[in-house]
């Protein structure tokens, strides 16, 4: 087993890998963003170039777009896609209903659009983004940058009025400038420590003119793949109510892994 690695990091891997097998030929995948969707792309990179797998991939950021053609996973829009069979990403929370919050990578817009053009969203992820209430992760939510401070006051003045613990709200930084998404947007970050009704928000947020969408997934994941350090898994199933549990070896993975680590 590798052991530079961190298990947060083994963890990601082997709730990456166990998504892979969800995964068939002829299959229209979106791509998720981030840390533990990276894993994935490079799983999937692998069993295109030694299993000859055929998928077309529809990624939600360009750096998720990069990856994908560094490890031979042919990519479209999707736009050309249309409607895909499934979409596998990370995610910074989830709750017992499988509600989300995502885009602490700022990819949010992208990753709403493209999951919920999925007929199936799994989610992937380490053990510790698993929460009883949605909130202690900065909600992202996407802004245009016409106006914006004027939208960061309405937000602002939104939350007077919601179950929510916290009510700091912060633009997102890159160094010393605002941070931009791929739409050239900016995020904001509302720092609500518990969101008491996380539909409800979430609709109320998407109201507020120069507001572009809300980092709150209600709805749209069907399957959380956790992984553990120790190479458990654990899969929940909305539609089903099941919790199973397997574990990947990191023995039998070990060459993979090494590989994937370059
Ligand atoms: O929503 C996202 C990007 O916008 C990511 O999926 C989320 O931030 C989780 O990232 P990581 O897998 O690195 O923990």
């Amino acid at each position: 087993m590798p052991s530079d690695l961190s298990p947060i990091d083994k963890a990601k891997f082997v709730a990456a890998k166990q998504a892979t097998q969800y995964v068939q030929d002829g299959m229209k995948v979106g791509l998720g963003t981030g840390s533990t969707a990276a894993w994935l792309v490079k799983c999937l990179g692998e069993m295109v170039e030694k299993d000859g797998l055929k998928i077309k991939g529809v990624p939600t950021s360009t750096r998720t777009a990069e990856l994908a053609r560094d490890v031979g996973i042919e990519v479209i829009s999707l736009d050309e896609a249309k409607w895909l069979d499934l979409t596998i990403d990370g995610a910074d929370e989830f709750d017992g209903n499988l509600n989300l919050i995502k885009g602490g990578g700022g990819a949010l817009l992208q990753e709403k659009i493209v999951a919920t053009a999925s007929d199936q969203m799994i989610v992937i992820a380490d053990a510790a983004k698993n929460v009883e209430t949605l909130g202690n992760f900065p909600l992202p939510i996407e802004v245009i940058p016409f106006g914006w401070q004027t939208t960061k006051t309405l937000v602002e003045e939104t939350l007077i009025g919601m179950d929510v613990l916290g009510r700091k709200v912060s633009l997102r930084m890159n160094g010393e400038a605002p941070y931009y998404t791929d739409e050239g947007n900016h995020i904001l970050d509302l720092h609500l420590n518990r969101i008491g009704n996380a539909r409800q928000l979430s609709l109320i947020l998407n109201q507020i003119p120069g507001v572009v969408e809300n980092g709150l997934f209600i709805d749209i994941c069907d399957i959380v793949i956790i992984g553990f350090g120790d190479g458990r898994v654990e899969v929940r199933d909305i539609n089903e109510g099941s919790v199973e549990e397997g574990r990947i070896d990191f023995l039998e993975t070990d060459n993979l892994f090494a590989d994937l680590n370059d």
